[in-house]
């Protein structure tokens, strides 16, 4: 029986994926085998040693201490796209509410409970509805930093709305530049984009390159009237810096899925409860896709979407037993847990070998099922991290 822990509210979709006579999955599940989680941060939550694989049912990765559980050997997964169509969606939610007084008119409306006559609240909304006049999307520029599943899709939809579109994203993949229309215009640097735009929306993960990328400085060159959209992360934006833009005049608005202190209650900020990708079909899209992934890991050693170990994939073949090792990325580690198969006569029959910064991933099909002095032997292998027997 595999092990699966939860974390956060993962669609039963998902979770259903995990056949019940094979995996037992709950959130008080002792000793996992893999977690499966959402947001929760797990920098400080200790991991038992069973655990061989995360999964993020979800894009940012900034809850999971990365760096720390590929030295363990433990493999990091996440859902790339699942939930980008739901954020896209709610972007375009906050462009709009950005650009009309639809807050505004709404809680002006809400003031009116008192009156009991028609005709005088009509009268008086019809005499009031000027202070509520907005702008249109049409024709107006907007900024995407960050190019990826996200952001190419915000771009495409502002593209329909008729407005201009300028993007920067220097690690664009060629998968990502694939989907963006070539309508989108590159831009050199954030500060190029900055300058011209009258909306911004921020589509970067959450690491040391992007802290605080909107800034004091950064904000400096915006126009007084732009509207800044984050629904990527809480650390990309200095909130305090946008809080004093916002009271200089500095900067129109801002409209975050990332409620701070400072922001509460600004009349404006609209900030909302990162709900970005809380829709049942992105819940359900992630929960799947992740399920899918670990059931493919657990069972076949695969490794598909992660954020720190290669793409390795080897189809089941005749061998009679598959075993995995994780190894540190230094020469002749293979060649020596070779040398352990051939001294002890196991044939292997098939063999992937793939290298992703300082680890090396290993699959290989062997004919029968090597004796377990065989198996201590490769686990002692020097550089050899973890080893595993499906
Ligand atoms: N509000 C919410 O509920 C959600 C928030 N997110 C956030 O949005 C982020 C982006 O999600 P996806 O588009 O799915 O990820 P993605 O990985 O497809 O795209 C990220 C893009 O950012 C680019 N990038 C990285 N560093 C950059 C930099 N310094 N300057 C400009 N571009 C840079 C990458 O090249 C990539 O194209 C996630 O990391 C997560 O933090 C994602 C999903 C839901
Ligand atoms: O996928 C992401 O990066 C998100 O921010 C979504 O977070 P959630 O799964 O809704 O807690």
């Amino acid at each position: 029986m595999y092990q699966i822990r939860t974390y956060n509210k993962i669609s039963d979709k998902g979770l259903s994926r995990f056949s019940k006579d094979q995996y037992n999955v709950g959130e008080d599940v002792g000793q996992p085998d893999a977690v499966i989680l959402r947001s929760q941060k797990l920098h400080n939550e200790p991991l038992p040693e069973s655990v061989l694989g995360v999964a993020r049912a979800g894009a940012g990765v900034n809850n999971v201490p990365v760096e720390e559980y590929t030295k363990k050997g433990i493999v990091v997964f996440n859902t790339p796209g699942a939930n980008a169509n739901a954020v896209k969606e709610l972007v375009l939610a906050g462009m709009l509410l950005g650009s009309r007084g639809i807050l505004q008119g709404k809680d002006y409306v809400n003031t009116l409970g008192d009156m009991t006559d028609a005709g005088e609240m009509s009268k008086l909304l019809e005499a009031e509805k000027k202070r509520f006049a907005g702008s249109e999307l049409a024709g107006k520029k907007l900024g995407i930093i960050g190019l990826g599943a996200i952001g190419s899709m915000v771009a495409n939809a502002a593209l329909a709305l008729d407005m201009e579109v300028l993007g920067f994203d220097p690690a664009l993949s060629v998968e990502a530049a694939w989907r963006l229309s070539s309508n989108v215009r590159r831009m050199e640097s954030v500060q190029a984009l900055l300058s011209q735009v009258d909306y911004v929306s921020l589509h970067v993960p959450a690491i040391e390159a992007t802290r605080n990328l909107i800034n004091a400085e950064t904000l400096s060159v915006m126009k007084p009237n732009a509207v800044i959209l984050n629904f990527a992360r809480e650390a990309i934006v200095d909130a305090s810096a946008v809080v004093e833009a916002l009271n200089a005049g500095k900067l129109g608005q801002y409209i975050c899925d990332f409620p701070e202190p400072c922001l509460i209650g600004h009349d404006k900020v609209v900030a909302l409860p990162h709900i970005g990708a809380s829709t049942a079909e992105a819940e359900e899209n992630c929960a799947v896709m992740a399920a899918n992934q670990l059931m493919d890991f657990l069972e076949n050693g695969n490794i598909v979407n992660s954020v720190n170990f290669p793409h390795t994939v080897m189809a089941r073949g005749e061998g009679g037993c598959r075993i995995t090792f994780t190894n540190e990325n230094v020469s002749g580690v293979l060649g020596n847990v070779l040398s352990v198969f051939a001294a002890n006569n196991v044939n292997v029959i098939d063999m992937v070998n793939k290298s992703r910064n300082d680890v090396a991933y290993n699959i290989l099909d062997l004919a029968e099922k090597p004796s377990e002095d065989v198996i201590a032997a490769l686990k002692a292998v020097e550089h050899v991290i973890s080893l595993r027997v499906i």
